[in-house]
């Protein structure tokens, strides 16, 4: 964890919270037809700022197509390793796209090593136009794979910023407010492993360390394995069990800049101790590279002050990156 985020992580815990023992499950069904969407938006401003987390079910996405693209997943994670290496991360400049393996990228790093490995994908470009865009690269072994991931890309793009406005009408923002903030949003579609783990297990490797997601929002598809973990304020790992037909949502650190840590970008990691393989796709939308992020007026007070300085969303999640990935952080 970088120190600014260690030192930040007391002070975030301490702050006026109710605890939680469970992550809250929203039905945003309300939200997506219109017909009740001040309801959806109080049960979303509860859950982000006590715990950063939620379930949304009756999302809008067929669970059968989400199955479809854990199965392609597997298939490539199942790849012989050199045709995984052929397609690494590293070849991509900084468009970020490829193949991650394990130990690539510690997002925790000085304290745990991470066992998972990752596949990256993103908005399509031709060439590489800078910083997350650029070309994706597909396995050709796969040739289900490109049609799948993309799709469902697409579709979580859709979703998001459909979350986005929910978000945006739990802060009293009208719900437009993120859109000229996402014209063009650096996203990454990402698919991940996590081999289980066994007998004594430390902070030094786990599946994934301790860390807050780096963007505005996070949808994550997890499989039945379970692992996930999500602090409360009383410092305890609650359990981000899977629950069949929802996903999880979580807000990085832009949306605790953006509210001034009114909303909680809060601190998670994976632990696999199930025995078996555990797969999960998330999904990350951002800004716009150079959308500046700072607090909203509304959430700065004489009890709240302005806790951050703008920075623009590139450069922070670069920034990010280039301490948890290997292959940067060593270059
Ligand atoms: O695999 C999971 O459940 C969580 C993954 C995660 O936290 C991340 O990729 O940022
Ligand atoms: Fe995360």
């Amino acid at each position: 964890m970088p120190k600014d985020l260690a030192a930040r992580l007391d002070d975030r815990l301490r702050a006026k919270r109710e605890s939680f023992d469970k992550i809250p499950v929203v039905d945003i069904a309300p939200l997506l037809d219109g017909s009740n969407k001040q309801r959806v938006a109080k049960e979303i401003r509860w859950a982000l700022m006590n715990t950063g987390f939620m379930y949304v079910k009756n999302h809008g996405i067929p669970q059968d197509f989400v199955d479809s693209v854990f199965e392609v997943s597997r298939r490539f994670f199942d790849l012989p390793t050199w045709q995984k290496m052929a397609l690494h991360i590293g070849k991509s400049d900084v468009a970020l796209r490829g193949y991650i393996e394990p130990f690539g990228e510690n997002t925790d790093p000085g304290k745990t090593k991470d066992l998972k490995e990752c596949f990256d994908i993103g908005p399509e470009c031709s060439t590489v136009e800078g910083p997350f865009f650029g070309p994706n690269q597909w396995p050709s072994s796969l040739p289900e794979f490109r049609e799948l991931t993309y799709g469902y890309h697409q579709r979580m793009v859709d979703l998001a910023k459909k979350l986005l406005k929910g978000i945006a009408l739990s802060l009293d923002l009208t719900e437009s407010y993120f859109e000229s903030l996402t014209r063009n949003p650096i996203s990454i579609q990402r698919l991940l492993h996590y081999p289980p783990q066994s007998g004594y297990i430390g902070e030094d490797i786990i599946g994934i360390g301790a860390h807050t997601d780096y963007g505005n929002l996070t949808v994550l598809a997890q499989d039945d394995v379970g692992g996930l973990q999500v602090m409360n304020r009383d410092r305890i790992w609650v359990e981000g069990m899977p629950i069949y037909g929802t996903f999880i949502i979580n807000i990085g650190d832009l949306i605790q800049r953006l509210t001034n840590d009114v909303y909680l970008a809060n601190m998670h990691r994976v632990v696999n101790t199930s025995g078996r393989e555990r797969y999960s796709i998330p999904f990350f939308i951002d800004a716009d590279f150079n959308a500046s992020i700072e607090p909203l007026p509304s959430c700065v007070t004489n009890s709240n002050p302005a806790r951050y300085r703008p920075v623009t969303c590139g450069q922070h999640k670069f920034g990010r990156f280039a301490v948890s990935y290997t292959h940067l952080s060593k270059a």
